[in-house]
């Protein structure tokens, strides 16, 4: 079975309070990002995790689709299976890239051996995966609470938007990042801010790691700036970053940026 685990982007993400288990609660939208890594699950003689494409560093026992493997069986009797990675989607970036690999795995395990697992489990199983994971399961637009796992359905379609993801090389690492960032009430109403015109979010939609990591990390506010200047009706660091994005809408394609050929770059519709 072959799938292909796509990236997220947050609308606003807003790290609201400490929590006792020592993660903090947060207030984000999440929408799927077609940018995808490819992984196939083949049933085999013995295990085996073969990965190509961007290195993930680590040891391959701890990888996230192993992880999830590793999780179900515990649970259920699953035969020996050959899986292939094929990492796309850059790594500390904000993206929830090895997120959505541990999810997408769940899911095909889940499929592969008919275990016949229904949707809110699946997500359980993800939730002690990575605060991430959950989402990936049924990978929809949602309002997300407590520690990114917990959801609420929200009336937002941006399928079609020409979007742009700039990630800058810089592998920010999410405890890093949390640890930066004071806790505080949420600057907006992010479900009323959204429903407002694009135009508006750049000034009631904002992401509380973008001011934490921009005075550490000053290519985050080039970026975005850069975004602003060719068009974006709105641009925001994603997640805990590095990755910024710029969302254009009424264009087929987004513009194409003299620092195009500099970073790495997505380019496309949502
Ligand atoms: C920044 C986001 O990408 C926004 O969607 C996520 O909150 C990150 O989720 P994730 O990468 O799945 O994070 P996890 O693997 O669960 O946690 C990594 C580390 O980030 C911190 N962490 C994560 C999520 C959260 N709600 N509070 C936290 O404090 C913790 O230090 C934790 O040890
Ligand atoms: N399949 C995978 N893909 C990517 N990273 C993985 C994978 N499996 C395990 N990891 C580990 O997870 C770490 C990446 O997590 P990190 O939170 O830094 O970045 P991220 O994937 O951009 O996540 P997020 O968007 O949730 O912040 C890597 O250091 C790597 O060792």
């Amino acid at each position: 079975m072959l799938v292909f685990p796509n990236a997220k982007l947050n609308l606003g993400l807003y790290v609201t309070g400490q929590r006792p288990d020592g993660f903090r609660n947060l207030e984000s939208v999440f929408v799927p990002l077609p940018w995808c890594d490819a992984l196939e699950m083949l049933p085999a003689a013995e295990n085996q995790l073969t990965l190509t494409g961007i290195p993930i560093p680590g040891d391959p026992a701890t990888n996230l689709c192993w992880r999830a493997y590793e999780l179900l069986k515990a649970d259920f009797n699953l035969p020996p299976i050959h899986m292939h990675l094929h990492k796309v989607v850059p790594i500390g970036a904000g993206l929830g890239g090895g997120s959505a690999d541990a999810a997408f795995a769940l899911r095909a395990l889940n499929e592969l051996f008919d275990l016949q697992l229904a949707m809110e489990t699946l997500e359980n199983y993800a939730r002690r995966l990575g605060s991430d994971c959950a989402f990936f399961i049924k990978n929809k637009p949602v309002l997300a609470h407590e520690k990114g796992d917990v959801f609420q359905p929200i009336d937002l379609n941006l399928t079609g938007t020409a979007c742009k993801v700039i990630y800058p090389g810089l592998h920010i690492g999410t405890a890093e990042a949390y640890a930066r960032v004071v806790p505080r009430p949420p600057r907006h109403n992010l479900r009323q801010s959204l429903a407002q015109p694009m135009e508006t979010w750049r000034e009631t939609v904002s992401n509380d790691f973008e001011e934490a990591l921009s005075s550490v990390y000053s290519v985050l506010a080039e970026l975005k700036q850069a975004l602003y200047a060719a068009g974006a009706a709105y641009a925001s660091l994603s997640g805990s970053g590095s990755a910024v994005y710029g969302l254009f809408p009424g264009r087929e394609l987004p513009p194409t940026m003299p620092l195009d050929g500099k970073y790495l770059v997505w380019d496309g519709l949502l």
